[in-house]
Formats: C-alpha cells, sequence, structure tokens
C-alpha cells in the first residue's frame, strides 16, 4: 500500500515538475524524476513507520509497556527466547497490574496492544469489551486466517460477524450437552486402549513415558472416532516423525487417508514452516517434495471427508424414511452424524453448504485433540509432581466407582475435587496460549482510542496466573479453590482457558468430559512420580505445549477398578 502511495505520488510530483517548465536536474527523464521521488518518499515514510510512528504518533505511546525493545524487531528476539509463549506477557502483566491494556513493539516496530487486568465495577474489562461486547467488532488478522483457512477450511474459527452468530447456532445442537453425553463411551473405550499402551510400556520395563506424545495420539484417537466415527490408530502406531518420514517416501499413489490425515494435521517440521510463510508471502508453487505432499494429501483428506459427509447424509435419509432403522441408529453417534442430523430439511442447520461442513469437521479435529492432550499431559504433571493432589484425585475417583462402577455423565461431574484439579490444569498451563484478533472499526475502550486496524492480543494467562485476583498463589495448583470463590474470582473474565463471550470454545463440553474420563480411567490404575529430566515448553508457538515431558508410570494392583 505504502509503495503504491508513493509511486502515485512520483508520478504526479513528476508531471508538476514538467508543467512549471523547469528541466528536470541531472538531465533525468520524467520516469527517472517519478522513480527517485518514490524512492525517497518511500524512506521517508518507512522512516516514520517504524522509527517515529510508536514514539511521538502513536495514540498507544503513553500506554504501560516494555521499553527495552530491540530498535527494529521490538520485542520479537525477547518473545522467542523466552521460556514460553506466555512469559513475557506475564512478566508486563505484574509489572502494570491494573491497566486496561499494555503495549508492546514486534517487527519493525509495529504495535500491538494487549488486554491486561483493568478492574473496573468489579469486572476484567478490557478482556469483557474485546470478547463480549465489541466482539465483533474485531476480527482474526488476515494471516492467520490464511494459514487455517489453508489446512483447517472455511469453519466456525474463521467466519466473523452475522454468518458465525448464524453458524454457531447452527453447531449448538450438535455440541450441547446431551449429544456429548452420548459420546462418553466413546472417550471410555478410547481411555482403555490408553491404558492398554501404559501397561504395555510397564511390562516391557519402560515405565517413563513421554507425555506429549502419548497424550496426543490418544487424543488423536479420540477425536477421530468422535467427530468422524473413524478408527485412525495413532497410539497403536510408530511415532509421528517415523510415519511421517515414511509417508513421504511411499509416493503419490500409497496414501491412506489416515497417512493423509498425518501430514495434514500432524505436520513435519518443514511442513511447519511451509504453512506459516505461506500465510505471508505464497511458497506453495515451489516445486519440492513437502510443497507435493501437502497438496496431495490436503486434496485426499477433503475429498475423503466430503464423500464422508455425503454417504453419511444419505444414510440419515435413510433413516428418517424407515422409523424402525432409525431407533437402531442411536447406537452410532458421532459429531458428523450429529450435524447431518441437524441438516436435515427443517432443522437449524438447514442451508448448512458443503464447504462450511466440511471447514467445521476439520476445525474440530484440529482445535480438539493437541489442546485436551496438553491439558492431559499438565495433569499428569501436576500428579507427577504433587503426590497429595494425585492420593486426593484417586480417592474421589475411587470412591465415585465403588458407588457406582459405570458412573453416568452426572456422576462423573459430581466429582468435584476432579473438576477443580482439570481447572487448575488449564489455569496454570493454559493450553490456548494467545488469541489475535485486528479492530475492524474505531472505537473506544476503558478510555483507550483504538484505531481500526490495531492487533490486539487477548492472553488467557494475564488473569488466570494475576496474583491480585487469584493471591500470592496463583502459580500453585489447589484443586480446592475452586470450592471457595471470591471476589474477582467468579467473573467468567478471570478463568479464561475456553476463552470467553461469543467466541468462546465450543467444545467446551466435549472436552471437559474427555479429560474426566480418561482421569477416572487411567489414574485408579496408575501412579505417575516425577522423572529427574529437564523439558522445555515449545517456543515461539501458539500452545502450552511440553516437549520431552516424562514421567515414571506404575501400576496400583490392589486399586485398580
Ligand atoms: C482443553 C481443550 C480445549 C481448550 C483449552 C480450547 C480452547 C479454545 C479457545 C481459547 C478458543 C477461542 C480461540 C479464539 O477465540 O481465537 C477455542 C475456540 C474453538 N474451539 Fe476449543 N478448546 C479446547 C477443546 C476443543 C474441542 C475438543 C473442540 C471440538 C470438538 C474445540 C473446537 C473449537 C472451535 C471450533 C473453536 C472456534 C469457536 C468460534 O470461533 O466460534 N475446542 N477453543
Amino acid at each position: 500500500m505504502d509503495i503504491a502511495i508513493c509511486a502515485g505520488l512520483g508520478i504526479i510530483e513528476a508531471f508538476a515538475l514538467s508543467l512549471t517548465g523547469i528541466d528536470y536536474p541531472y538531465g533525468l527523464t520524467f520516469t527517472q524524476t517519478a522513480g527517485i521521488c518514490l524512492f525517497l518518499q518511500y524512506v521517508a515514510l518507512t522512516y516514520y513507520r517504524v522509527f517515529l510512528y510508536h514514539k511521538y504518533f502513536s495514540p498507544f505511546r503513553h500506554l504501560p509497556g516494555p521499553t527495552d525493545n530491540h530498535f527494529l524487531f521490538g520485542q520479537s528476539i525477547k518473545f522467542m527466547q523466552a521460556s514460553s509463549p506466555i512469559e513475557l506477557y506475564v512478566k508486563w502483566m505484574k509489572q502494570w497490574p491494573e491497566a486496561p491494556f499494555i503495549r508492546y513493539l514486534t517487527f519493525g516496530n509495529q504495535e500491538v496492544i494487549t488486554t491486561d487486568r483493568n478492574k473496573v465495577a468489579n469486572s476484567i474489562s478490557s478482556h469483557k469489551e474485546v470478547q463480549q461486547t465489541q466482539c465483533y467488532n474485531f476480527v482474526k488478522p488476515a494471516s492467520f486466517r490464511k494459514i487455517v483457512k489453508e489446512f483447517a477450511g472455511n469453519g466456525v474459527l474463521l467466519l466473523e460477524g452475522e454468518e458465525h452468530r448464524i453458524h454457531r447456532r447452527m453447531l449448538a445442537g450438535p455440541l450441547s450437552v446431551p449429544n456429548i453425553r452420548k459420546l462418553q463411551p466413546i472417550f471410555q473405550a478410547k481411555s482403555r486402549a490408553l491404558c492398554g499402551v501404559l501397561d504395555a510400556a510397564i511390562s516391557s520395563g519402560n515405565g517413563n513415558i513421554d507425555c506429549t506424545e502419548i497424550f496426543t495420539k490418544a487424543t488423536l484417537d479420540i477425536i477421530g472416532a468422535t467427530v468422524l466415527g473413524l478408527e485412525l490408530d495413532n497410539l497403536t502406531s510408530e511415532t509421528f516423525a517415523a510415519k511421517a518420514g515414511s509417508v513421504a517416501d511411499k509416493g503419490k499413489s500409497e496414501y491412506s487417508f489416515h497417512d493423509a490425515y498425518e501430514i495434514v494435521f500432524a505436520q513435519s517440521m518443514i511442513g511447519k514452516i511451509l504453512l506459516f510463510a505461506n500465510g505471508i508471502v505464497p511458497v506453495r508453487w515451489i516445486p519440492i517434495q513437502a510443497n507435493r505432499d501437502w497438496k496431495f494429501c490436503n486434496d485426499w483428506v477433503r475429498r475423503i471427508l466430503l464423500k464422508m459427509i455425503h454417504d453419511r447424509r444419505a444414510e440419515v435419509k435413510r433413516s428418517l424414511a424407515d422409523e424402525k432403522k432409525q431407533q437402531a441408529e442411536t447406537a452410532s453417534r458421532d459429531l458428523l452424524t450429529f450435524i447431518v442430523e441437524e441438516s436435515m430439511p427443517g432443522h437449524p442447520a438447514e442451508g448448512l453448504s458443503e464447504d462450511h461442513f466440511l471447514g467445521h469437521l476439520m476445525q474440530f479435529m484440529v482445535a480438539g485433540h493437541a489442546t485436551s492432550a496438553d491439558t492431559i499431559t499438565w495433569c499428569v504433571y501436576i500428579m507427577a509432581t504433587r503426590p497429595d493432589i494425585q492420593d486426593k484425585l484417586r480417592a474421589e475417583i475411587n470412591d465415585m466407582l465403588a458407588k457406582t462402577p459405570s458412573p453416568s455423565y452426572n456422576d462423573i461431574n459430581a466429582c468435584s475435587y476432579m473438576e477443580g484439579f482439570i481447572k487448575e490444569a488449564l489455569r496454570i498451563y493454559a493450553p490456548s496460549t494467545s488469541h489475535h484478533r485486528e479492530a475492524s472499526t474505531d472505537m473506544k475502550i476503558n478510555g483507550v482510542f483504538i484505531p481500526k486496524g490495531t492487533t490486539v492480543d487477548i492472553v488467557p494467562s494475564v488473569t488466570m496466573l494475576n496474583p491480585t485476583i487469584w493471591g500470592d498463589d496463583a502459580d500453585t495448583p489447589d484443586p480446592t479453590r475452586w470450592d471457595r470463590l471470591a471476589g474477582d474470582q467468579l467473573s467468567p473474565y478471570a478463568f479464561q482457558a475456553f476463552a470467553n463471550g461469543s467466541r468462546m470454545c465450543i467444545g467446551k463440553s466435549y472436552a471437559m468430559l474427555e479429560i474426566k474420563v480418561v482421569l477416572m480411567e487411567m489414574v485408579p490404575r496408575f501412579r505417575f512420580s516425577a522423572v529427574d529430566k529437564p523439558f522445555t515448553i515449545e517456543n515461539p508457538g501458539f500452545a502450552m505445549r511440553p516437549n520431552g515431558l516424562e514421567v515414571r508410570v506404575e501400576r496400583i494392583a490392589q486399586e485398580m477398578a
């Protein structure tokens, strides 16, 4: 845009000079003069944008924020060097605990503002304004949309405004609690398969497990079965890296759906780099194997999913025409079936297009497995490092199982210590570390003028780890704190692991039940203890994902359920 403005001005200036009758300096031609004007103006404008604007002209220049900036990259290098994606945000929150927004500079000294606590009328007001009151005055940034759309389709995560509202309504039924309850048997079967893998690891003499790897495989299997009714069998297969390598070697004609699925959803490092690069500059045209694999597998997954949608539609239509069959069908349950049922004539999702249907399914799969895997991983980490919490959790689950060996959804939900325990894992290690928004119009929030185009980061941990809300032990897990919430802790914006407002996680009930069932199956059978081995948290990244986190697993024979 800047270059177009400068080019336009350069042509006007060269033309204006020719009208005055003065010769172009140094014998330059019209084109050369226009080119030099363009260049000088572009340099001046860039200098203004990069070095002067944020210091002297920006409406945010009075907001609090870090000043130890790199002269060109602001805080970007510090972000990359941090020990986790949230480290800097939390540090700034502690430095300016009551500010509505904090400003920081990123690449090219571009400004980003991030919501802080701002205690107004007993609410955590800037978070509420951005996520609820003015939710539809913010959109997802263009580069984010491009990246997600390329691999996860045109689903609810990327829709904006009225279209988003309509699709949330369409999906409310399929993801409602009554439907999620029907998934409990699948969660249970897959959790038992996970226990089988832990058992096998112990039997083979290798009781140390890599949590991220094993729980990601388990939640991928769960999401495949609950969203599509597909058996993906990741738990019993080789490592992702080994599998991705073998997939790339096979050549085009031999991909199975599972192989293709893995290339699209669990990408190699080069795959991730290409995906992110393509959000900024087009790179898919580069003739390399990774791009060829990507395109082939992406098309393949989409084609198979579209076929599944067609087939399931035909199935549901047939069963609707045949009442007896319809009753028999209630046994087969997955989100694809629930959405197909809701898209039948006369139902709320009747007008759902194929493109959106596909996008919703793909986004459930992407949004729904790594987040749950990370939460389970952190739950296990807390148990391994806090045996007192592990014992209390086990006692509560065993107590429930002693009373009801086949617990219902309500029985599971009545386990208040387990509920508080999972919320503590989510509060301290929020899997989704930041949500990026862009103002689509000028507005004012808590007295701060926010011009159209401003980038706003919402970082859940800024309220979830805030000592002025949660007390001095905000960093320490305490499942019982959920039984005595008071003051600002009662605000929905104090706990934001699933975000809040109109765009809050649509899979919250699904995720909570899934995690509870995994714990209910695993904790009575196994004891977890810490391993003296350091691990890191993936950074840069958008998730609180541990790398190399191992724990020791042992059977608890006498307490087996
Ligand atoms: C512990 C597990 C999970 C966590 C922590 C989590 C967290 C979140 C957060 C923070 C958002 C808001 C993102 C934003 O506004 O930019 C979100 C949105 C979303 N989540 Fe989840 N999620 C989890 C599990 C799931 C599951 C299991 C599913 C699907 C089955 C799912 C599907 C979605 C979808 C489709 C959206 C977009 C909603 C919209 O834009 O209206 N999530 N999730």
